[in-house]
Formats: C-alpha cells, sequence, structure tokens
C-alpha cells in the first residue's frame, strides 16, 4: 500500500496547474488523485496538455466532484478572486497552497481596494502564511495555509528583503522596473495576449496602479520595519516564460554596491534556489527557465550613491508551481529541493 501524499490540483487546465504536474509527476512522496478544470473538465489531461499525455493521470473533472476523503493536500491554482470561496469550502483538515493573489495580503481593506471586492474568508486570512521561502521559512513549516506570492513580487522581493533588514539600502526610493513574458497572464484567451498584439513590441500596463504593488509593499516594509511605497512598473515581453527585475536603489550613507552583493551572497548561502551573481554579471531570464532558481547581480550604478539589482526567476516555477512545490515540501517535512531538482534548459 503506497504511503504517497494524496495530491489534488485545482485548476489543473492552466499554466501553472499544467506546470504543477509536469513537476510532480517526479516527485517521490506525491501521488496525483484529482485535477480539476472548469471548462476543460470531462478531458484526459494529454487532450489539453499533450506534453503530459504520457502519464498515468486521472482525468480533468469539476471541483465539486473530487472524492475529498482520498486527499491529503491541495493546490490551488484557479483565477484570483474564485479561491476564496473555494478553499473556504475544503475540509478543514486538508493543507493548501494557493497560488492565487487571494490570501497574499494580510490587510483585508487593503485586499477590497486593489481587487475590488471585499474579502470573502477573512477568518481564513488571518491563518494565511506567505510563502516566500527563503524570508519565511519556519511560518511555512507550520502552516496549513499557504499564501503562494506572486511572480513579480518573488522577483522583486528576494533581493531587497536582506538589504532592508540590514539598513544598506534606504526604503524611500526604490523603483522596480519589472518584465514578464506572456505566460504570466495565463492560458485564458484575452486579446492583449494575441500573438499580434505581443510579438515584436513591448508595452508598459498596469502604470503606478498594478495590484503586485501592495504585495511588494508589503514585505518590504516588514523587511524595512516601517511603512515603504514604491515605484513598479511591469512590462509584457514577446516571450512565453521569464520574468526579469531591475530594480534602482538608493545606498544608505558609506554603503557600496560591493557592500549589497556581500550582503546578498551572506543572506543567501545555503540557499538552493537563490544565487548571487560575480561582480559584472548580468542574470538572463534563459539562465533558469524551466527551473525553480532564481539570479541575483548587483551593480553600482554611475550615479553616484546609488545601485542596480538585477533579479530572474520562471514565472511559471520560481514565481509560481515550484515555490508552490517548495512550500509543499516544507508543510510535510520533506527535503525542502524535492522534485525541483532540474537544472535551467538554455539557451
Ligand atoms: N501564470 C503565472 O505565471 C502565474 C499565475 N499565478 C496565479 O495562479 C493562478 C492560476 O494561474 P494560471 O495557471 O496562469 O491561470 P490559467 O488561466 O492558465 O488557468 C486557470 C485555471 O482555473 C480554472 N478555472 C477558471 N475559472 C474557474 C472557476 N470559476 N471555477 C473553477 N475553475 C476555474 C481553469 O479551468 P478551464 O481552463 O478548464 O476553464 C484553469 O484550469 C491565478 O490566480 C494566477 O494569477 C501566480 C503566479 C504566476
Ligand atoms: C504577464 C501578466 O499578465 N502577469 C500577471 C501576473 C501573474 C501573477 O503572478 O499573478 P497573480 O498575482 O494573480 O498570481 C499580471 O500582471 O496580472
Amino acid at each position: 500500500m503506497s504511503t504517497a501524499l494524496r495530491v489534488a490540483i485545482l485548476g489543473a487546465s492552466g499554466y501553472t496547474g499544467a506546470e504543477l504536474v509536469r513537476l510532480l509527476v517526479r516527485h517521490p512522496d506525491v501521488r496525483l488523485v484529482a485535477l480539476t478544470a472548469e471548462r476543460q473538465a470531462g478531458k484526459p489531461l494529454g487532450e489539453v496538455f499533450p506534453h503530459l499525455g504520457g502519464y498515468d493521470l486521472p482525468d480533468l473533472v469539476k471541483i465539486d466532484q473530487v472524492d475529498w476523503d482520498g486527499v491529503d493536500f491541495v493546490f490551488c491554482a484557479l483565477p484570483h478572486g474564485t479561491t476564496q470561496e473555494v478553499i473556504a469550502s475544503l475540509p478543514a483538515r486538508l493543507k493548501v497552497v494557493d497560488l492565487s493573489a487571494d490570501f497574499r495580503l494580510h490587510d483585508i481593506e487593503t485586499y477590497a481596494t486593489w481587487y475590488g471586492h471585499a474579502h470573502k474568508a477573512p477568518e481564513l486570512q488571518t491563518e494565511a502564511v506567505y510563502g516566500l521561502v527563503e524570508a519565511n521559512r519556519e511560518a511555512v513549516k507550520g502552516a496549513r495555509l499557504v499564501a503562494n506570492p506572486g511572480c513579480y513580487p518573488t522577483a522583486s522581493q528576494l533581493p531587497l528583503l536582506p538589504l532592508l533588514r540590514q539598513g544598506l539600502i534606504l526604503a524611500d526610493d526604490i523603483i522596480i522596473d519589472a518584465k514578464s513574458g506572456v505566460s504570466g497572464a495565463g492560458r485564458d484567451a484575452k486579446q492583449g495576449n494575441l500573438y499580434g498584439e505581443v510579438a515584436e513590441g513591448i508595452h508598459a500596463y498596469g502604470v503606478a496602479s498594478h495590484r503586485h504593488a501592495p504585495e511588494i509593499e508589503q514585505g518590504v516594509s516588514e523587511a524595512a520595519g516601517k511603512p515603504v511605497v514604491l515605484n513598479f512598473t511591469p512590462h509584457l515581453m514577446p516571450m512565453s516564460r521569464g520574468i526579469l527585475s531591475s530594480i534602482y536603489v538608493k545606498l544608505a550613507p558609506g554603503i557600496s554596491a560591493d557592500d549589497l552583493r556581500a550582503a546578498l551572497v551572506a543572506a543567501y548561502k545555503g540557499e538552493t534556489f537563490v544565487r548571487v551573481l560575480p561582480a559584472g554579471q548580468a542574470p538572463q531570464t534563459r539562465h533558469v527557465k524551466g527551473s525553480n532558481h532564481c539570479l541575483i547581480g548587483v551593480f553600482a550604478d554611475r550615479v553616484p550613491g546609488r545601485a542596480i539589482l538585477l533579479s530572474v526567476i520562471d514565472n511559471l516555477v520560481k514565481g509560481a508551481s515550484g515555490q508552490a512545490i517548495q512550500n509543499m515540501n516544507l508543510m510535510m517535512g520533506f527535503p525542502e529541493q524535492r522534485g525541483l531538482e532540474q537544472a535551467p534548459m538554455f539557451p
């Protein structure tokens, strides 16, 4: 009799759901027992995603068809706004990692302001742990419900948090210029994601209004020990995967860019998934594609007293499904790297 963890993926017909399946079919402690979809329900997963057709997996079903008695652990990869009620309806014994934004903001008033409706499960919000593992590992280990961070917030917070905690950069002058591949927008058909609208061009969106600004500010404020407001502008790139976050910061008096690099090297010493590059090396999205890695580069600016931090992740892996599995491993007491050992695919 297998003792594998029986896992359900809600939203398995989406990009992050498919990426969870791709990574979990090789996880030795996991058995996928339920995969859900909405419009694609009733189909074999291999019909929706031919790259996953060669595995012995359950067919896609609607959420209300899942037999929860046969499930131990749930990944929820549904659109934000749909997830609070779904998670509130699950048996309370189930451990859950939610990939959506529904439980990330601690303050439900801030949530309502940015997401346009009142929080539908405030009692669960107080329980949810923000799953940026490298910043919050001990809390994740004891969590029942983990809010998996957004892709831009992951790429942006990993370089910033250690520097703010140590007061090496100023908290009142942070500019984040971030670029994402199109898979960040999900698989749902949207006019703005058509080839003709994305290929051979680049554009900013959500300028001065993107909902990841308050999520980044939440973590950065905790690290700085005071409320922080920052500039964040996302851009859509003609590529399928990857995020590059270019972050412009002001150094604290007497601090150099080399000090920042040394502090980040020390902060991430012993971490499997975050690596700080040697001086002069700029990370590229193709250096992390398909992997759970985050690479960080640090440069002195030409402008005296300033520095530039460069951070890359694969939005579908460290920015979503890989980080979600990292969280599950910690919640279940499995080795943190299990199922996430694969090297990036280059180029
Ligand atoms: N894409 C990314 O890089 C990242 C995404 N996220 C977040 O993860 C979540 C999933 O994203 P992603 O995989 O890209 O999204 P997709 O649009 O690709 O997939 C959404 C999934 O949810 C299902 N679904 C849609 N509406 C409902 C509903 N009302 N009830 C039940 N199921 C529903 C879809 O089923 P069907 O297709 O069958 O209708 C599909 O399986 C989102 O909250 C997203 O913001 C977080 C970090 C990064
Ligand atoms: C390219 C693109 O459209 N990206 C998405 C962010 C993806 C993500 O992390 O979204 P959640 O916060 O919902 O999980 C966006 O800008 O809304």
